[in-house]
């Protein structure tokens, strides 16, 4: 994974949302914290160019998110806040082939590959199922499924442990360390980000602080105090 900020900045509308910021990312698991409305959001949506630099630039692999759009969006999976925003068809098998539909692959590579994809997740039993009838729990481990099928190297998880029970959250957790994938998480949970391999915090708009997470959790607490 090869992510560069080049002064980018964010504005909505004329207000400022996020300063000029200039950092690579390369790390397989990052984390992204701070207090409501501090940017996080606006940064990792950046990421993935679903908010484009007002000035400056962000690549992704080589390809910059404003002239290689599609590409980037290719190599990056997004999982929303709200997971039940993330599955569109009802049948949940349904909707995991739709993220291979523009591979055009036959209906038997379609079907094992959908197959594959919620095995590993260990969530095949609710293939069938109806979308809507997934516990918070099913339905984060299915938008994670449903992002992963078309093998992004690179997964952006926006809270993916908010309004979760404890048994839930310790799979989404589980699961977030055993992935192969690149992982940028943004969380208010800080134990779930706790060992990962860089902590990026952001206060109105800037990057407070950006290392190891012990020492920018420790300055997230000062911040908060
Ligand atoms: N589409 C938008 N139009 C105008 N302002 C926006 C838009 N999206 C976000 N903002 C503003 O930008 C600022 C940063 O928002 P952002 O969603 O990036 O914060 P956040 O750190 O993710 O917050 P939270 O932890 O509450 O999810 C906030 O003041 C927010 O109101």
């Amino acid at each position: 994974m090869d992510i560069r900020f080049e002064e980018a900045e964010a504005r909505f509308e004329k207000r400022l949302i996020l300063h000029p910021l200039t950092l690579s990312l390369s790390e397989r698991r990052i984390g992204v914290i701070g207090l409501n409305g501090s940017g996080k959001t606006t940064f990792v949506r950046m990421i993935n160019g679903l908010v484009t630099p007002s000035s400056g630039r962000v690549s992704v692999n080589g390809f910059d998110t404003i002239k290689d759009a599609d590409r980037v969006r290719a190599e990056t999976g997004f999982i929303f806040q709200n997971p039940q925003n993330q599955i569109i068809l009802p049948i949940l098998k349904e909707d995991i082939a739709l993220g291979l539909k523009s591979r055009k692959l036959s209906r038997e590579l379609t079907d094992a590959a959908v197959e594959a994809v919620l095995s590993r997740f260990g969530i095949a039993h609710l293939a069938d199922r109806r979308a809507h009838e997934l516990s918070g729990g099913e339905l984060q481990l299915a938008a994670l499924a449903s992002v992963l099928v078309s093998k992004p190297g690179i997964l952006i998880m926006d809270e993916p442990t908010n309004q979760l029970d404890l048994r839930n959250r310790n799979l989404v957790q589980f699961t977030i360390d055993g992935l192969e994938e690149s992982v940028i998480v943004i969380s208010h949970d800080l134990d779930l980000v706790a060992d990962f391999d860089r902590l990026l915090l952001f206060h109105q708009g800037r990057l407070a602080a950006d290392g190891n997470a012990s020492d920018v959790i420790s300055r997230y607490r000062e911040i908060a105090a």
